[in-house]
């Protein structure tokens, strides 16, 4: 659909964002669209322009060009704290000499709402995140996981229509993350406007998203519903992010012509067959685990079989990650049983196999 240049359209977006802006050097040059009741991930490498994406949408960061809609509405130039926008970020911190109830409150009555009805809704919303026993707790005495709770319930209170998370769960420990994630993650689904999630932590994006957008060097590199980001990566990146070797080559049916690794890279094009037939520009994936390796070529069974040199061997959860370099280059995850057996080590040559069934193909 073209992006909405008349009337508000109650059936369209909550959010519809073009966001042209510079900081410095940098140019950020992203749309964004999101429907009631979505949640959007942005993901990206560092400086990549997530958090200026999303203090743009807040009003903190001008634009140079575009838009933000909000339910139709233009709210480019709506001051911040008169966006219907609520925020948490890492710099947005709970004031400390207000009690949790009161930091709750506090956007309320900013917005008009009579004290007695701002505190009501406040101590509601505390409860709701198992925070009733806080209510009137500094934000000291709070653990880090009390207190970003309190900073959601403090984003929900102004009833937002777009909800701004920036790394919410970036300063908490991994055992109290998981505890945070499965809050959010149920109380986001009871929130009917568009949320932005901007997070590092692929899982973050995997359990809390209902589509993932990429950023790098300020621009949209990849978009879609997370399994099928995760399936099919478009950029090294993302292929790093979701732990897959990634190649892009032309496909001439089920075969694969790689792009050569670098200019004046020895031997001729590396092949790789797929299951799946396409023609033209490719890409082609498979995961580090459907990689088996063998001292000799492997006979039989059709499959992709390549004699590649080790490059680094790694241990990887409970297997070993071995890097292979060659035509093509990639990562093998193999047990540390089969790594004893091949006595591989770095330097080594080693034949490295993977069934066409395992190969993701799909248009480059
Ligand atoms: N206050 C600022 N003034 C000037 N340039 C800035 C400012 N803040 C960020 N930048 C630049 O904008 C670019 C994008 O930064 P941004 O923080 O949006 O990226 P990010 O994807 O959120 O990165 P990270 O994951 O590291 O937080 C970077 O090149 C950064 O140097």
């Amino acid at each position: 659909m073209a992006p909405t240049d008349d009337l508000p359209d109650a059936s369209g977006p909550v959010l519809d964002a073009r966001l042209r802006l510079n900081r410095g050097d940098f140019a950020l040059d992203v749309d964004l669209r999101v429907r009631s009741g979505e949640i959007l991930a942005l993901l990206g490498p560092n400086g990549a322009g997530k958090s200026s994406a999303l203090r743009a949408l807040a009003g903190l960061v001008p634009l140079t060009g575009g838009h933000v809609r909000v339910d139709g509405r233009d709210e480019t130039a709506t001051p911040v704290e008169r966006r219907p926008v609520g925020m948490v970020f890492q710099d947005y911190l709970l004031f400390p000499h207000m009690s949790a109830l009161d930091n709750v409150a506090f956007g309320p009555r900013c917005q008009g709402l009579p004290r007695s009805r701002a505190r009501e809704r406040a101590a509601e919303l505390l409860a709701h995140m198992d925070l009733s026993a806080h209510v009137r707790s500094r934000p000291r005495h709070l653990s880090g996981g009390q207190a970003q709770r309190v900073a959601l319930a403090r984003a929900l209170a102004v009833r937002p229509r777009l909800l701004l998370l920036d790394e919410p769960m970036a300063a908490l420990d991994a055992s109290t993350r998981i505890d945070v994630r499965a809050r959010l993650r149920r109380l986001l689904e009871e929130f009917d406007g568009a949320t932005v999630l901007v997070t590092h932590d692929p899982l973050d994006a995997m359990v809390l998203a209902d589509r993932v957008a990429v950023i790098e060097s300020g621009g949209m590199v990849q978009q879609g519903p997370p399994a099928e980001v995760a399936r099919r990566p478009r950029t090294a990146y993302v292929a790093r992010l979701v732990g897959l070797n990634l190649f892009r080559g032309t496909a001439e049916g089920t075969t694969v012509t790689l792009e050569a690794a670098g200019p004046g890279s020895p031997g001729g094009p590396a092949r790789v067959e797929a299951h799946e037939a396409h023609h033209g520009p490719a890409l082609v994936a498979f995961p580090p685990r459907a990689v088996a390796l063998y001292p000799r070529c492997p006979h039989g069974s059709p499959r992709n079989v390549w004699r590649l040199r080790v490059e680094g061997i790694e241990r990887f959860g409970d297997q070993v990650r071995v890097h292979l370099s060659g035509r093509p280059s990639l990562a093998a995850d193999i047990s540390p049983a089969a790594l004893a057996e091949l006595g591989l080590a770095r330097g080594d040559e080693v034949w490295a196999g993977v069934k066409a069934a395992e190969v993701e193909c799909y248009p480059g």
